[in-house]
């Protein structure tokens, strides 16, 4: 990623520690999506002779009174917007038996209006004053706090908006994305160059193919597979680690300092070391985490014992193995192996298919537990697999990273695994993301969208009568919870998270509160309607 000019105010640098240290916004996000009143330069200067002026040690109201002259309310950036594309009834509603269920739908169809976000014409003629990255195309965000893009969080987005027949505004998020692999070589973690020294889980090449398998625009894959190409590279040469001779991959984030969004949290977490060599460490396990998605979790603790006790403290992330890492990587090869075909280029198709085996066969060698007929991250301090239940040990059945011919004797031990080993189909409220409540948010009892997606994909691709029967339920009664949620008495929202321990209810923990809109289950509770709606009735 170059350096921006405006990088020593939103990314590190004295004023951006002054201002988080300072604790002037209960949310550290607020402070860096703020953007400029003047250039990056003069507002420097500002800052240096407002650091004068108050001999170095300004008091918090003195640095609020800073911030409110020199820069502007978050969200001025955007202009208000309706998706040109967006349709009142998109064919998917009939699809739904519930009358109080399609409604539902129809509300749902409804939040990509509040969720649609188009920058004013100043970002783009004067970038160095936005903490934002410029795109060409309007987006549809989370939610929230959540203004911007976020790049793994859009897979479930724009298949939302493929069954709510939106192609054009779909689209135009894919050539956002296919625009920053070739001005950044990656795409980072969400919208801001803040993020930009992360990615998240990388599901680009997943994107377009859902697009092309519902517009049938093969055209497109054929003219944008060299970017996704480049994507896949990035991932190849900076995650890349060997375990007993097999390539596998891992998150990693190579820039300095706490997360700009999360500064002071990320520096009360490093407190407790003394070096700074320790400190940076600390940070860059707190980093990696986040281009995981999963920030923060049990499932990257590493403590003394080796295992997934403790806190942030013990995160390690850099030296876990992620199954679904890997079997994402694994269906990008395959799905550009399958473009380069359409493209008529046999070599590329060929090589892309030689990569996609090689990563077969590294999950099978590492990550497969034949003793639990299950996948496993894998620990490569204490090399060993990491044992602890997480729905992304099934993520090599959603990416078709298994061997098919198999699919009834790895069914009989996944659905061994999830109904007696872990027990985690008695949960009413889902399926929750790991057995360990630390108070993070991607640890117990929270249950996140994309998860449950993974896990009803995942049983659906064994294709048997177990596993079928499973999905059915657990896309039912996931459907079911939300809208009760969505239902309650303080309001009707969407969720970011919910909570596996109450029928209808949500999630919480973490370093922020629970966040509304949202994005990503609006676009998963849309495809569960659409694929089991016929069946489901609000009294299920
Ligand atoms: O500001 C804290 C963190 O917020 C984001 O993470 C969470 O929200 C994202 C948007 O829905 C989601 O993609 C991620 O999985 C969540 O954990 C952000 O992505 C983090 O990088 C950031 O530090």
């Amino acid at each position: 990623m170059p350096s921006l000019p405006q990088d020593e105010i939103y990314c590190y640098g004295p004023l951006l520690h002054t201002v988080q240290m300072a604790k002037i916004y209960q949310d550290s996000k607020t402070f860096v999506d703020m953007s400029l009143k003047d250039t990056p330069d003069n507002t420097m200067k500002k800052f240096n002779e407002f650091m004068e002026t108050y001999n170095q040690e300004p008091t918090p109201e003195q640095v609020l009174d800073f911030v409110k002259s020199s820069f502007s309310d978050r969200g001025s950036e955007f202009q208000p917007f309706t998706p040109p594309d967006w349709k009142e009834n998109p064919r998917f509603l009939d699809l739904i038996k519930d009358p109080a269920l399609r409604q539902w739908g129809a509300d749902l169809n409804s939040l990509w209006h509040i969720l649609g976000r188009k920058m004013i014409d100043d970002v783009k003629e004067n970038p160095d004053k936005y903490s934002i990255i410029y795109v060409p195309n309007h987006v549809i965000v989370p939610g929230g706090r959540f203004l911007e893009f976020y790049y793994w969080d859009s897979y479930w987005i724009v298949r939302g908006l493929l069954y709510s027949e939106m192609y054009a505004t779909a689209k135009g998020m894919l050539e956002n994305f296919l625009h920053i692999v070739n001005t950044f070589g990656l795409i980072p973690n969400g919208g801001r160059i803040y993020y930009s020294g992360r990615s998240q889980p990388p599901l680009l090449t997943g994107m377009v193919k859902s697009y092309v398998d519902f517009s049938k625009d093969f055209e497109f894959a054929v003219r944008n597979v060299d970017v996704l190409e480049k994507e896949f590279n990035y991932w190849m040469e900076n995650h890349m680690i060997e375990v007993d001779g097999h390539k596998l991959y891992r998150y990693i984030e190579k820039t300095t300092g706490p997360r700009p969004e999360s500064y002071r949290e990320d520096v009360e977490t490093a407190e407790e070391y003394k070096t700074n060599e320790e400190k940076e460490n600390c940070y860059s396990e707190l980093k990696a985490a986040a281009e995981s998605g999963m920030d923060f979790s049990s499932r990257w603790f590493i403590d003394e014992n080796g295992t997934n006790e403790g806190g942030l403290k013990h995160l390690k992330t850099r030296s876990i193995i992620p199954v679904e890492l890997n079997a994402i990587l694994y269906w990008n090869a395959r799905l550009i192996a399958e473009f380069y075909l359409l493209a008529k280029n046999s070599v590329k198709a060929k090589e892309f298919d030689d990569k996609a085996q090689e990563i077969y066969e590294a999950v099978q060698a590492v990550l497969w537990n034949q003793e639990d007929g299950i996948w496993y991250d894998y620990d490569t301090i204490n090399k060993k697999p990491r044992k602890y239940f997480v729905p992304t040990n099934l993520a090599p059945l959603w990416t078709k990273c298994f061997d098919l011919t198999k699919s009834q004797e790895i069914s009989d031990s996944v659905v061994e695994y999830l109904v007696n080993k872990t027990k985690v189909d008695e949960y009413p409220g889902g399926v929750p993301n790991t057995l360990n409540p630390t108070g993070e948010q991607w640890d117990f009892p929270n249950v996140w969208p994309p998860m449950q997606y993974i896990l009803i994909k995942a049983l659906e691709n064994l294709n048997t009568e177990e596993s079928k029967a499973l999905a059915e339920k657990w896309a039912t009664r996931w459907v079911t919870s939300n809208f009760k949620a969505y239902m309650d008495e303080n309001g009707r929202h969407m969720y970011e998270k919910y909570n596996a321990e109450q029928f209808g209810g949500h999630g919480g923990g973490g370093e922020y509160e629970v966040q509304l809109g949202f994005g990503w289950s609006n676009g998963v509770d849309i495809e569960f309607l659409v694929q089991y709606g016929n069946k489901i009735s609000n009294s299920n």
